[in-house]
């Protein structure tokens, strides 16, 4: 009986990851259907080009079968008007192919960037949280690496998957035309060609996935290794972890070889295909040839013969691009595994209601009952979560690690969606509100504040770039960067690096909060901005802050000693989830 329960329990399991992958491949078609449907129009105009080729292809190789049947038949010299259509073909034939490489290249530029803007909207609706599920450096591949290798599947797969049998049976249909037996030979051969697309295509793909994944694999490890070299060389691994690196870069390189080595196979057999359909119209219509006969005989059998490596043109087309269409069921994959979020019990969608009242001390913020689940079958990040604040109050929040404080931070920057609940902000439901909308009556200071590769100036002016010099001299007097600047090589313009290279965590923290200073919202919300401070840097800060909170609404995540007295008004005390105190300071 125990037995019999336990078969039951692992039948059920596999019919649930059998049913589970069966859903994510229904999934994955459905994205790739829609990628092709937005590039319809330009593979259709590519594959009209492709097909007229076909045609004056066909024109240039029977004005040519003409010029040598009437040379080979002898008594008849060279006739001008098939050598005007040759020539005429020939440049026709150059201008068609330069054109389709120009509208091919315009529309694999046009699907990257309308593939690389939805992947954007993506990452930046779901905010911070995504970090936690995926590491920077796959991200930032799927936006660089993975979208450039959809270049080839948009400009030559399907332009050559929507042309090939059309145009490969229209070059076989017209050999059948003029010379029955051969176009008979080279379409049995060309009916080969399917099932070496079935073999090699499937081989393509596999070795086409392994391959993404160890580069993948390289460059998450690379991002790793550099953010954490000072680690590596002081625990003496360096050496070790360099042949790691070492290995898999030679894995790389492996996988590479046998993508490259399949794509080799699938050609030559195509080669191969074609020779043999070379070699046996050439046996079979040996009399003809030997013993030339009239002119538009030996027309007809020269045309054949000259017209069949156009008619493997096509599938070899095809088949050099195998190797795109791979990339296009690994990045769909991709993009599938990125977290989903869960969805929102009674999800508004915004009605771009009038934008949020605010006044000279700030913006009223209310918080009705929210609850928030990051992932099914867990227990509540945040659950029925109340609290209200008037324009110009400041309320500390705290409470252990894990209670669910950057959950709540990031619904109020709107990053997340309540599973029910609503937030107010000036009036105005945040779900209803236009994103643009929300962004603007919010400031944020984290952790660590992002600077960009660029100039100190850049990257105080990214929070505002309309902003005029003087409030550009007065955020850098309130948030005492004024204090530093004329130790900086060049002032305001000094190049800082990624992550603030060359400044303190004090000195970058002051940016985030000349940023905050320019941009002027209503609203101020901060977590642990103190966190990586000494206690003598976090007093400093501390007086640039307490300029900064004046006439606006804040809310402070800490777990900082120092922030009591800042001039708080509320205090919030976050446990599991939910609002265990709460506190109205007069
Ligand atoms: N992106 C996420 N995916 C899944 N679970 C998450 C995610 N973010 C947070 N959680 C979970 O939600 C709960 C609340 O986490 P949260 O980060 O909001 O706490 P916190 O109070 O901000 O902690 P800390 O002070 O350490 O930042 C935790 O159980 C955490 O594991």
């Amino acid at each position: 009986m125990e037995n019999f329960h336990s078969v039951c329990f692992s039948f059920s399991i596999f019919a649930c990851i059998c049913l589970r992958m069966k859903a994510d491949k229904k999934m994955l078609k459905g994205w790739v259907r829609q990628q092709n449907r937005a590039n319809r129009p330009a593979t259709m105009i590519l594959a009209l080009i492709g097909m007229l080729n076909v045609l004056v292809g066909m024109i240039l190789i029977w004005s040519l079968a003409s010029i040598l049947a009437r040379l080979l038949t002898g008594g008849q010299g060279l006739d001008f008007r098939y050598l005007g259509l040759f020539i005429l073909a020939s440049v026709l034939r150059v201008l068609l192919g330069y054109a389709q490489e120009l509208l091919a290249v315009a529309s694999g530029e046009k699907a990257r960037k309308r593939l690389r803007r939805e992947l954007l909207d993506r990452f930046f609706a779901q905010g911070p949280s995504l970090l936690r599920h995926q590491h920077s450096a796959y991200l930032a591949s799927m936006l660089t690496d993975r979208v450039e290798a959809l270049e080839g599947y948009f400009s030559r797969w399907m332009p050559a998957s929507a042309l090939w049998v059309v145009a490969q049976w229209s070059v076989v249909l017209v050999v059948f035309w003029q010379n029955h037996r051969a176009g008979l030979i080279l379409g049995g051969c060309c009916l080969f060609l399917p099932v070496f697309q079935a073999v090699f295509g499937i081989a393509t793909a596999v070795a086409s996935r392994r391959q993404i994944l160890a580069l993948n694999r390289l460059q998450v490890r690379f991002l790793d290794r550099i953010r954490g070299i000072a680690t590596i060389v002081l625990s003496g691994n360096a050496e070790k972890d360099a042949q790691a690196l070492g290995h898999a870069a030679d894995e790389l390189r492996q996988r590479t070889m046998k993508v490259l080595r399949v794509a080799f196979l699938t050609s030559a057999s195509t080669d191969i295909a074609m020779i043999v359909a070379l070699v046996w119209i050439v046996i079979d219509q040996r009399h003809g040839l030997l013993h030339v006969g009239s002119v538009p005989q030996t027309t007809a059998i020269l045309f054949a013969v000259l017209m069949v490596p156009e008619a493997f043109a096509p599938f070899r087309a095809l088949s050099a691009a195998y190797q795109d269409r791979a990339q296009i069921t690994n990045s769909g994959e991709a993009i599938q595994k990125l977290p989903a979020l869960p969805v929102s019990q009674g999800i508004k969608t915004a009605t771009h209601q009038s934008v949020p009242q605010r006044s000279d001390r700030g913006i009223e913020l209310n918080v009705r009952d929210i609850s928030y689940r990051w992932v099914e079958d867990r227990p509540l990040a945040l659950a029925d979560v109340s609290f209200h604040l008037k324009a110009g109050d400041i309320a500390l929040l705290t409470g252990l690690s894990g209670a669910g404080k950057s959950t709540l931070i990031e619904m109020l920057l709107g990053f997340i969606r309540p599973l029910q609940g609503e937030v107010l902000l000036g009036g105005a439901d945040l779900q209803g509100l236009k994103p643009a909308d929300v962004t603007r009556q919010i400031s944020w200071i984290g952790q660590k504040p992002v600077i960009f590769a660029g100039t100190l100036r850049d990257n105080i002016m990214f929070a505002a770039p309309e902003a005029s010099e003087a409030q550009l001299r007065a955020a850098l007097e309130a948030s005492s960067i004024t204090d530093y600047l004329p130790l900086l090589p060049d002032g305001l313009d000094t190049q800082l690096g990624e992550r603030g290279f060359g400044l303190s965590g004090g000195q970058a923290q002051r940016i985030a909060i000349a940023r905050a200073f320019l941009k002027d919202a209503p609203l101020l919300i901060m977590d642990e901005p103190t966190a990586h401070l000494d206690p003598a840097t976090e007093k400093d800060i501390l007086v640039a802050l307490r300029r900064l909170l004046d006439g606006r609404t804040a809310l402070i995540s800490t777990h900082s000693p120092q922030f009591h007295n800042i001039g708080e008004t509320v205090r919030l005390v976050m446990e599991k989830g939910r609002i265990t105190a709460q506190e109205t300071l007069s």
